[in-house]
């Protein structure tokens, strides 16, 4: 690929881009931009005597961005439950710019809710007069939109997604009605189940169902799917995106699922530990295609995530962060780093939809309740003023692991999670939480929070933001150098590589992140957030953004 130099009449005019940055360190060719990036950190040591010494070091990267924006499609599993319907309709709507009646009047679709297509970022501060300049998120690096993705999937039950969409009951009415007959042409792919990993009560929903006992033979089954889908629609990519219902752990087990071979294996001797959303990752990863888990169970067992690494495809999760724990991600941010402790954090909740019918059994709730309960770890971790470490006990509780894993025991708030299944909300999930927290001199403080969730309104646009961010990091490379290549030509390709293959860059969407082994996990949402934007303006040669204000707190 020829970079050039950039000119100042800019990037050709062909490039994909929504602006360019006009700086000798970035670099644009029709279909890439290559940009140099100095990444600056800060190394913590302690001297002869002890004291803490920090030093600065930075690091020299190279990013490459193809900008030319493939075809993709999605293969949802689940497909046909509230948020598969949902997220389907939804960019139906949005597509064909469909409008409909409600009490409020008339309504227009959009995406609301959505990082990508519904928030801004700040590009920089306008040359004449210094005021802040935001673009559209979507804008910061060529993304697919929405509405060019192919949707297809698979589901245990067999009704069209017209049929889900009216089951679902989320969206209104006078929409329904007029996406529906496209709607009923969309049938699920009959799909792996397995009656053990879900709650027993979803058993009246399985009459979709591939047939026989063969896990390998399952595997084989959903990976011609994948190419089939693929074929039909001539796509370029196809990405698969697990809102199927919360399974049950699969326990881990030396031999079976701790290394690829062995999980290769397990599948081959349909060993009862291998779990449908682990086969559908395993496939979806032998083709090549990203998986993404928007469930909490533990799909990525060691042997997926080293089979992902082996065969360098994209894996993201787990669980959608969409509401309740959205928010907790937030005032718990808040709350411990304002310097005030949080001495206790109760969360129920209560729904009515098929996810709570499911989610009443014992098993399926306790997946929940692991995803729900981490996410204050890594804050409670970073404040050791609030939460003092203990002594390094023999049975550390997991509750009081580090975040990065290191057992340590650490005070650590009350928390618990309740969830109560409730027929007659349906969709709409409330959710009541306390938090309890120790203030100034001995006081108390109590936040209550009473939040309506509509749940698939919530989760569809984060299955949006999924399927973009992960599409757009597959065209992103990077590699390290000391200094800028003298041949920019070429000699410097063959050093690019892909990002680990567990996308922890997706954190903001998810409620217990996966991250590649012995790294830190980050729940707090604004870091989550500032770790995209940040990453994505590196791709730009764009330093990362800060809230110094220096220019306005300088003397001019
Ligand atoms: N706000 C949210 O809605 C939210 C947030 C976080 C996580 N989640 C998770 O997303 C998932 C989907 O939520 P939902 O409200 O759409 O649930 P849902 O029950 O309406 O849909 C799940 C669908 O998966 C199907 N299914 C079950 N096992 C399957 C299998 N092995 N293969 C294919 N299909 C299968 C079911 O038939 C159903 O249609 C759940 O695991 C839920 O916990 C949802
Ligand atoms: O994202 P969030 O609102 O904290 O979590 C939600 C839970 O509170 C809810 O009970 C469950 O049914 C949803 O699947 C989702 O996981």
């Amino acid at each position: 690929m020829v970079v050039q130099n950039l000119t100042p009449a800019g990037p050709p005019a062909t490039a994909n881009v929504a602006f360019y940055v006009n700086s000798p360190n970035v670099r644009y060719s029709d279909s890439a931009i290559e940009a140099d990036y100095r990444y600056q950190n800060t190394k913590i040591s302690h001297d002869a005597t002890g004291r803490m010494v920090a030093e600065p070091v930075d690091t020299q990267y190279q990013f490459r961005t193809e900008t030319t924006v493939p075809k993709v499609g999605i293969m949802l599993v689940g497909w046909g439950g509230n948020n598969g319907s949902t997220v389907t309709a939804s960019i139906l709507a949005n597509r064909m710019g469909t409008t409909w009646h409600t009490k409020e009047g008339l309504q227009k679709p959009n995406y609301y809710g959505s990082v990508v297509l519904s928030s801004t970022l700040k590009l920089g501060v306008r040359a004449d007069n210094g005021q802040d300049v935001f673009i559209p998120f979507h804008d910061v690096l060529p993304m697919i939109h929405p509405n060019d993705l192919v949707i297809g999937g698979w589901d245990i039950n067999g009704a069209n997604i017209a049929d889900a969409m009216e089951r679902a009951q989320v969206l209104d009415y006078d929409l329904q009605r007029q996406l529906k007959d496209q709607l009923a042409g969309m049938v699920p792919l009959p799909s792996i189940y397995y009656p053990d990993y879900i709650a027993a009560n979803q058993n009246e929903r399985a009459n979709n169902v591939i047939p026989g006992a063969d896990k390998w033979a399952h595997l084989e089954h959903i990976r011609k799917d994948i190419r089939q889908f693929k074929a039909d629609s001539h796509l370029d990519k196809v990405i698969v995106l697990w809102t199927a219902n919360t399974e049950r752990f699969s326990s881990i087990l030396p031999g079976v699922n701790d290394t690829a071979s062995n999980l290769l294996q397990a599948v081959k001797d349909s060993h009862a530990e291998v779990s449908p959303s682990t086969i559908f990752a395993l496939a979806s990863i032998a083709e090549g295609a990203p998986f993404i888990n928007g469930s909490p169970q533990n799909t990525f067992v060691p042997g997926v995530i080293a089979y992902a690494e082996q065969q360098g495809v994209y894996i993201g999760g787990d669980d959608f962060k969409s509401g309740q724990t959205k928010v907790k991600s937030v005032i718990t941010d808040f709350l411990v780093n304002a310097g005030i402790k949080p001495l206790a954090i109760t969360s129920y909740n209560h729904l009515g939809n098929n996810d709570g019918y499911n989610l009443s059994a014992p098993q399926q709730f306790r997946s929940k309740e692991i995803s729900k309960s981490n996410v204050v770890d890594d804050m409670v971790y970073a404040n050791h003023i609030l939460y003092p470490r203990k002594k390094k006990s023999k049975m550390a509780s997991s509750a009081s692991a580090a975040p990065n894993g290191a057992a340590e025991d650490i005070e650590h708030p009350d928390h618990v999670v309740v969830i109560k299944y409730v027929p007659a909300v349906g969709d709409s999930k409330r959710a009541l939480d306390e938090y309890y927290s120790e203030i100034f001199m001995g006081g108390r403080n109590t936040i209550s929070l009473y939040n309506t969730c509509e749940d698939s309104l919530l989760a569809s646009p984060l299955i949006i933001d999924l399927v973009l961010i992960t599409e757009l990091m597959t065209r992103i490379s990077y590699r390290v150098v000391e200094q800028p290549p003298a041949d920019a030509n070429g000699a410097a390709d063959q050093q690019y590589q892909p990002f680990h293959s567990v996308l922890s860059v997706l954190s903001y969407m998810l409620k217990a992140p996966l991250v590649p082994p012995n790294t830190p996990v980050v729940n707090a949402l604004s870091k989550q957030r500032t770790a995209m934007e940040n990453i994505f303006r590196a791709c730009v040669g764009l330093a990362p953004q800060n809230d110094m204000l220096l220019e306005h707190k300088a003397f001019h």
